[in-house]
């Protein structure tokens, strides 16, 4: 299946080259400029200048000629322009159905987005989507990685797997769809957390536990919203989790590192220089927590941290500071 990718940040590009491998692929960016100088230098200099384009990629920065040329779509945006891209793509789309490997929540209303998706393109577009713990670099390096898709539409997700699938990188299947998009989102919030307590020199035994319990967050509100517990200690979760949470190429590992040692977000945001989900998604799992009366503590004082109600300091002395209970 041949796709076009919108999307040439360092995710959308690693998935173009491994998608390459298998058919001709395009990648779409919104960046005319930026696209141009990516076909003359046959990389993307900006976000992944290590790895060469295969000979079946190519750059494209028009939609519909993007979308024309394929037949199926991947979008691999920030999920704050999630809603955006669906909303432009719409009636370009004929038939072709749609899959994305963002992840997040829209903004503002904590909803998913294969919930954004539905809405915009309706029920009747084959949808899927790609997660699990994979950086771009290594992806695009060619270290073995295995990911999740997850999919209501069978047919579709073999084609996507089939589409990705070489000798190192493979690909599970799973109908647990909000399990494999509440893993992928809320392990950036938990990536945040173990990041500022390493920043902060805490140690081990502190990574080990934000970890387990966190982990214990990520399912309890898994639970209320109906996704299954073995998604969750799978790779959309514990194996995202895992990754993000210790390896030092997470973005939202390196933000919280960043605060644990006493920068500003902005400060660190400008170091970073590409997205950071987990700022954004913190507000949002806080708001499902609420709205499903979930407890989760680890969270509620990332927001504190992240919306400077609380320093690293006060959030790490009141986590400590909690009632002795049962830990299940
Ligand atoms: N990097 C990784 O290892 C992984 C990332 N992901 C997820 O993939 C998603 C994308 O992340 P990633 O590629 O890493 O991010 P990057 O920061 O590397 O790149 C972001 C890309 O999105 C583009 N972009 C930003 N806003 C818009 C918009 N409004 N419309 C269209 N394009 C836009 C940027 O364009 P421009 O350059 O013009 O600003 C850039 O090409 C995130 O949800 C992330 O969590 C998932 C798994 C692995
Ligand atoms: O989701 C990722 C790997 O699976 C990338 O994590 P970061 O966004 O923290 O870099």
């Amino acid at each position: 299946m041949r796709f076009a990718v919108l999307g040439a940040g360092s995710w959308g590009t690693a998935l173009a080259i491994q998608l390459a491998q298998n058919n001709p692929t395009i990648l779409w960016g919104r960046d005319p400029q930026k696209m141009a100088s990516m076909a003359a230098v046959g990389c993307n200099r900006f976000y992944l200048p290590q790895h060469p384009f295969p000979d079946y990629l190519s750059v494209e920065s028009d939609l519909q000629r993007a979308i024309d040329a394929s037949e199926a779509v991947l979008v691999v945006c920030p999920s704050h322009a999630f809603g955006d891209i669906l909303n432009q793509i719409k009636p370009l789309l004929g038939n072709r159905p749609v899959a994305w490997a963002s992840k997040g929540f829209e903004p503002g209303t904590g909803r998913f987005l294969h919930e954004v998706a539905a809405d915009i393109l309706g029920k009747d577009v084959p949808t899927a989507l790609i997660t699990g713990p994979s950086f771009a670099k290594d992806v695009a390096a060619g270290k073995p990685t295995l990911v999740a898709v997850a999919s209501e539409h069978p047919e579709f997700a073999q084609k996507v797997a089939s589409a990705l699938h070489t000798d190192t990188f493979r690909v599970y299947l799973s109908d647990d769809i909000i399990g494999a998009e509440l893993g992928g989102a809320v392990k950036n919030v938990l990536a945040l957390a173990t990041g500022i307590a390493d920043g902060m020199q805490l140690g081990d035994n502190t990574r080990a536990a934000l970890i387990t319990r966190g982990m214990a967050e990520m399912m309890r509100l898994g639970q209320a919203l109906g996704s299954r517990p073995e998604t969750l200690m799978g790779l959309s979760g514990l194996g995202d989790l895992v990754l993000t949470s210790t390896g030092d190429l997470s973005r939202n590992r390196r933000m919280g590192l960043a605060l644990g040692q006493g920068k500003t977000i902005e400060q660190a945001k400008q170091d970073i220089g590409q997205v950071v989900e987990g700022i954004g998604t913190t507000d949002e799992v806080l708001r499902l927590a609420r709205r499903h009366a979930v407890d989760m503590p680890i969270t509620e004082h990332v927001w504190k941290v992240v919306h400077g109600e609380m320093t690293t300091e006060q959030a790490l002395s009141a986590l400590m500071g909690r009632d002795i209970r049962p830990e299940f």
